[in-house]
């Protein structure tokens, strides 16, 4: 087979993140963003690697139709268009797969109808998802295109943990569950931290923490989710940018009944003026840094309640796993959040759990272990990857394809 790249489409609620990859040795030809789609500040970054040149493009770009027929665009430039003979498949990120989806899937008539019945319980990803779908299939109809759900690694959690209590009959009628997401950067994440102890990821229990705007934790036992911090829906679990995470389910009750305020505008209020931006109305770690290091109050509240839900849950997710070998800190404020680290681990010694000052100050791109020499438990940063998981989930699926089975 000749065509050996994939291009890995992620597409937000208002972003497209994009890369170009050979799979034949893994390497990255092209990487890009657009982001803030919809408002008037739009902007296209485009990277070749071959190249090594750079392109940015300001100006509106209305929807996530024209984002991708600029993203096409900029690849056409650098003689990487879609309409080329060396690209074997598209692969796409798509949150919600409900029990569906289990596994990549090659997408059809019949996967997009299932993907368009799952808006309401991702009705900020899943929309995104199915235009980038559509607009990839609209430039390359001849062409695999691949879906990878967020919520396929977290399949494997028991029913204790994927059940809410409340009334069976109700619940399996309307599949109310928990279903969790972020489950590529999640199952990434745990293999390679097995691999940097050494280790087969059989072998090895970890605590995956993915903090980025959204963000939510998983505990893996033996390179399987048992548990996962998002539910029905990716509202539930951490203190996120802009989504409140967990509350009392009556707070949604009062507001409606006392507060007098619509489901449209309780949604919205949970999704996009809670978290981290509604307790202090900045929703970027480094933004909340700064502010605390000038001694303000809201924003080290907002922190604290942050790191906070942190420690609730790496505690609940060491009693769930018994065992624990590693917890490892993945995503823009995993990766890069020192201080969110020493933070979220302070004083669990006890626990043997650690963070070695020195180790944590390192910054880089490459997987490294922070906890102190000899920890019973390590801590790591690790970097997650989920264009290239969605590349190679793509292209095994494809290549296999191809041999007929
Ligand atoms: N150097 C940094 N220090 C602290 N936080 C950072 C840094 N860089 C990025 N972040 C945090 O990472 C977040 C973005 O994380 P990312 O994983 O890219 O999110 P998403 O994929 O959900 O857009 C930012 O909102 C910011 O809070
Ligand atoms: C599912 C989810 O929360 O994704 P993101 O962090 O990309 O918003
Ligand atoms: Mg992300």
């Amino acid at each position: 087979m000749n065509a050996t790249r994939v291009l890995v489409l992620n597409s937000g609620s208002s972003s497209v993140k994009y890369q170009l990859l050979d799979m034949r040795d893994r390497s990255r030809l092209a990487v890009g963003l657009v982001e803030r789609i919809g408002e008037q500040t739009s902007r296209l970054k485009h990277t070749c690697l071959a190249s090594g040149g750079t392109r940015e493009q300001n100006g509106p770009i209305a929807d996530h139709d024209a984002a991708l027929k600029a993203v096409a665009e900029e690849l056409s430039k650098d003689g990487l268009g879609l309409d080329s003979p060396e690209l074997a498949a598209i692969g796409h990120r798509v949150v919600h797969g409900g029990m569906f989806f289990t596994e990549p899937t090659v997408v059809d008539e019949e996967v997009l109808t299932e993907i368009e019945r799952l808006i309401p319980v991702a009705p900020l990803h899943n929309p995104a998802n199915l235009t980038g779908i559509r607009t990839a299939m609209a430039m390359r109809p001849d062409l695999p295109q691949v879906a990878v759900f967020d919520t396929a690694f977290h399949t494997t959690m028991p029913e204790s943990a994927a059940r809410y209590a409340i009334e069976t009959k109700i619940a399996d009628r309307f599949r109310v569950r928990r279903y969790g997401f972020h489950g590529t950067s999640h199952a990434y994440v745990s293999r390679a931290t097995a691999g940097l102890l050494g280790r087969a990821p059989e072998d090895v229990n970890v605590i995956v923490l993915h903090l980025g705007n959204g963000a939510s934790a998983s505990a893996v036992r033996g390179g399987k989710c048992v548990d996962t911090s998002m539910g029905l829906t990716p509202l539930e679990g951490l203190v996120m940018g802009t989504r409140s995470g967990d509350l009392d389910p009556a707070v949604i009750f009062h507001l409606q009944r006392v507060a007098g305020m619509s489901m449209d505008e309780i949604d919205t209020l949970l999704n996009k003026r809670s978290g981290l931006y509604g307790l202090c109305g900045d929703n970027d770690m480094r933004e909340i840094r700064r502010r605390m290091d000038e001694g303000d109050e809201q924003a080290r509240l907002a922190f604290e309640i942050y790191i906070h839900r942190l420690r609730k849950y790496i505690g609940a997710y060491y009693a769930v796993l018994g065992r624990v070998d590693a917890v490892a800190f993945t995503a823009g404020v995993g990766e890069n959040a020192d201080f969110v680290r020493e933070a979220a681990l302070a004083g669990l010694e006890g626990l043997g759990l650690a963070v070695d000052g020195a180790r944590n100050a390192v910054r880089g791109d490459e997987a490294r272990l922070i906890s102190p020499e000899g920890a019973r438990v390590a801590v790591a940063v690790v970097p997650t990857d989920e264009e290239m998981e969605i590349a190679s989930q793509t292209y095994a699926l494809v290549g296999k394809d191809d041999k007929g089975d």
